[in-house]
This record gives structure tokens, sequence and C-alpha cells, in this order.
């Protein structure tokens, strides 16, 4: 990240400047209230109390399905409430993006630079957007040395193509026609990656109506003040419900008086929270950690047992039919849970497939196989216990599929756990180096408890 030096001076800053010691979570309020935004007497915002910075505490005993605020939907910030949504809205083909976050990044860049902005209060929350440590602004050896094997330099070296990208043939050329409102050297690149890290870690994507799930693509993000005052956990005690005219954050657990109150940002594994939110929940506590095994490993791991070039023709083969069948790609991954294979249905199918011999391939081809499958065999590894009770060839493939994925890590499983037992030591860590362990641990050790099951 650039210098502060080189910062372009934003409203936010200056009206926080200008207000002196107003408090800005008072101001904030007051723009709620205003706002028609209704905040249980029974909880409070805090930043003391919380496990980072600002959260929500209750000030009473709150039972289940206690409502704590209703945000009306004008107070909202979206492409279709920001001042300029009406540019917005002409220009929607143009702003097209494979993030689909053009438009909200647009409507941020405007509201957050602009003194009067009816959103201005809301910013006033955050002096900047400097705090969010997301490993897209890290230096890329740490990156690299921390966070190798995890899935997260390669999801930010995407993220930051995609970035540059976006930026320059999107949000550049849109800049430019609207030499009034928009200003390259005010609307920096810099400035549009700390709001991406904002809409990454800060946005809410409301989610579709299942009638509407085959043909609509996702809802596109918008930003839910006061919701987003909240800090999440697996075990979390609250959520966000959508009704047509406003959202409601509502109780799902019981909450004793000065309790944090926990939303949830979705079932995230810590290497998620950590790309998208730069944060990870400490071991052993996120129950929704995942570790992923990487497609083309089990296709390297099949490959090196072939002993013969016909062997490794007959798994090239195997591959490209289980890539026809879309059960595998060169990107993507199966997913271990804690108690279960998450991708349980491409990971039997991958292994029965890579495991067979010649004849019993062309003869599964041939009888469309798949279909033929008892009940019994599809699910046969839903769980992890029904893992142990795979057959033996594909027990061995998928044993030497998840040492393979072990190798990629650099960092060594007795010494990070040693790290974690001595809290001197831990606390003698930085930030990013406790996050990154919490992230790498977890992953392995799920990876080593499959491997327990299966040997
Ligand atoms: C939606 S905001 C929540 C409000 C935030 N605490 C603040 O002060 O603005 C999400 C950010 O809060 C922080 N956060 C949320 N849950 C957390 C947790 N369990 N542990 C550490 N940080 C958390 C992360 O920095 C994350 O990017």
């Amino acid at each position: 990240m650039a210098s502060a030096a080189k910062r372009p001076k934003v409203a936010a800053e200056s009206s926080t400047a200008e207000k002196g010691s107003v408090d800005p979570i008072s101001g904030f309020l007051a723009w709620c209230k205003k706002v028609g935004l209704e905040l249980s007497p029974k909880v409070c915002v805090s930043r003391e109390g919380t496990v980072a910075d600002y959260g929500m505490l209750a000030t009473e005993d709150l039972q289940v399905g206690e409502v704590l605020f209703t945000i009306p939907r004008a107070a909202l910030l979206s492409q279709y409430t920001s001042s300029i949504q009406a540019l917005l809205q002409e220009a929607r083909e143009s702003l097209q993006s494979q993030s689909g976050w053009v438009p909200l990044l647009l409507a941020l860049l405007h509201e957050y630079t602009t003194g009067n902005s009816h959103w201005q209060p809301y910013f006033s929350l955050w002096q900047d957007f400097r705090s969010l440590d997301h490993p897209m602004f890290w230096p890329e050896e740490e990156r690299t040395r921390l966070l190798q094997g995890t899935g997260i330099p390669e999801a930010v070296d995407k993220d930051l193509v995609n970035i540059h990208l976006e930026y320059s043939s999107i949000i550049l050329p849109f800049m430019e026609s609207h030499p009034d409102i928009f200003d390259p050297k005010l609307h920096t690149l810099e400035l549009y990656k700390e709001l991406v890290a904002f809409v990454m870690a800060y946005s809410f994507q409301e989610p579709l109506e299942e009638e509407d799930e085959d043909e609509k693509g996702p809802n596109p993000p918008m930003m839910v003040p006061v919701a987003d005052i909240l800090n999440h956990v697996a075990s979390h005690n609250a959520n966000l419900e959508y009704a047509p005219k406003c959202l409601r954050m509502v109780t799902t657990q019981p909450i004793s008086k000065g309790q944090e109150i926990f939303n949830t940002y979705g079932q995230m594994a810590n290497w998620q929270l950590l790309h998208m939110y730069g944060f990870a929940e400490p071991y052993p506590g996120n129950t929704n950690d995942t570790a992923d095994i990487q497609m083309v490993t089990v296709r390297k791991a099949a490959l090196q047992r072939a002993k013969s070039e016909a062997e490794q023709q007959l798994v090239s083969e195997q591959w490209d039919f289980l890539c026809q069948l879309e059960m595998v790609g060169e990107e993507g991954a199966f997913v271990l849970g804690w108690d279960e294979v998450l991708t349980e249905e491409e990971l039997s199918m991958t292994l029965k497939v890579l495991c067979m011999s010649e004849e019993e391939f062309q003869e599964y081809k041939e009888q469309d196989g798949w279909e033929d499958d008892t009940e019994e065999e599809e699910n046969s590894i839903l769980s992890n216990e029904a893992l142990s009770r795979l057959k033996n060839p594909c027990k061995k493939l998928l044993y030497d599929s998840v040492l393979l994925t072990l190798e990629s890590y650099r960092s060594d499983l007795k010494a990070e756990q040693d790290l974690l037992n001595n809290k001197e030591a831990y606390e003698r860590l930085s930030r990013r180096e406790q996050q990154a362990l919490h992230v790498r641990y977890g992953q392995k050790r799920i990876l080593h408890q499959l491997l327990e099951l299966i040997q």
C-alpha cells in the first residue's frame, strides 16, 4: 500500500476533523434515529468488550427471537439508493463486471468523498479503511511465506488482477465521462482497493428467492448500517432477516447481559475469513473450518502410481471423462470439513473412476455406470466415519493425495502446535502470523484427521 502522504484527502477525514471531538458513535446513532433505524434499548454499540474494535453488546438478558434492530431499506447504501443511482442505472450495461461489484463501488467512491453525503455519519465510524488488513494488502513475500498451501495466495492473485482490470477498463472510462462527479486524482486505484476490501468485509448480499435461484445471478452487494457493526463467530447468536420493507437482526440464542452479539457472515472456513474479512477464528473455535485437496492433486497422485505409459494414458482418459461429467476441473478442489466431506459426490466418483482397471472403465462408460449406483454407494462417503469404509485402492489414492497436499505447506505441524500451546511465544507473533497460523494449523489438522481415518 502507498504511504499515508500520498493518500487523497477525502471527505470522511475532513468532516471528522471539522467535528473535532464529536464521538463518531453518537453522531452515527443520531443519524440512525433520523433515518428510522430502530435500535432495541437492550443493546449498545461498543468498542470495549468486543473481539475486534466496534461490535454490539447486550445491555440486558435477551431471549431467542428478539429483534435487536430494524433497518428501513431506504437506509441501506447501494447502487439503488446512492445519490448517483440514476447515472448508475443509465450506464448499467457498461458497468457489468465479473465481480458484479462495480456499481456499488462507484456509489461508495462518490458518497465517501462527498462532504454532504447522506451517509457521512456512517462513514465517520471509520477514520479510513487502513485498519483492514486483508492478505491482499500484505507484501507478496509475506503472503507466500505465511499462507502457502492455504489457497489464499492464489485467491488474492486473482482478486488483484480483477481489481486492476475493473478499475482500468470500467471505473476509469466511467469517471472520464463524468468529470463533474469523479476525479481520478481523488478516486484513485488505491482508494478503490480500500473500498473493495470494505465491500469484502462489510457488505451484505441478500439471498435470492428460491424461484429466482436458477435464472438470476446473485443479488448485488449493499452496505447495511448497524448490521455491519456485528462481528462474526461460527457459534453466532444472531442472524439478519430480510423483509420487503426492512431488514431485522434477530437473536438465535439466548444472550446474557454484557455478552457480545455475533452475526454470521456465512459458513466460513478460516481461509475464507482471512481472505475476505482479514481475520481467522482462533483454532479450534471455527467449527465451519475446512481444508481443500486440489482436484489436480488427486490426478497427480493417480499418475504417480501408474507404472506404465498405458496406465498413465488410462488415468488421463478417466480424468477427461470426469471433466465431461463436470465432477472435476483444473481449478476445482475437494472440500473436507471436520465431520464430513462437503464435496462427497465429486470425491467418491473421482476416486472410484481413477481406481478402475481398463476393463472396468470401458464397462462403466458403456453402462452410464454412475446412474446404476445403489443409494448406499452414492452416499458412501457422506461422513468421515464412512470414509474409513472406502475400498482399499480408493483409500490409498486418497491417502497419497492428502500427503501431496500436506507437502504444499511450508510449515511444520509440530512447531505450530508448540506455538499454539505456548502463550508467550504466541503473543510474540505479529497479528498476521497469528491469523495465518490458525488458518494453516486448522487445515492441516483436518488433513491429518483424514489420514488417521483411512490408514
Ligand atoms: C462487518 S465488520 C464488523 C465491525 C468491525 N469490528 C468494526 O470495528 O468496524 C467485519 C470486520 O470485523 C472484524 N471481525 C469480525 N469478526 C471478528 C472476529 N471474530 N475476530 C476478529 N475480528 C473480527 C474483521 O476485521 C472484519 O473484517
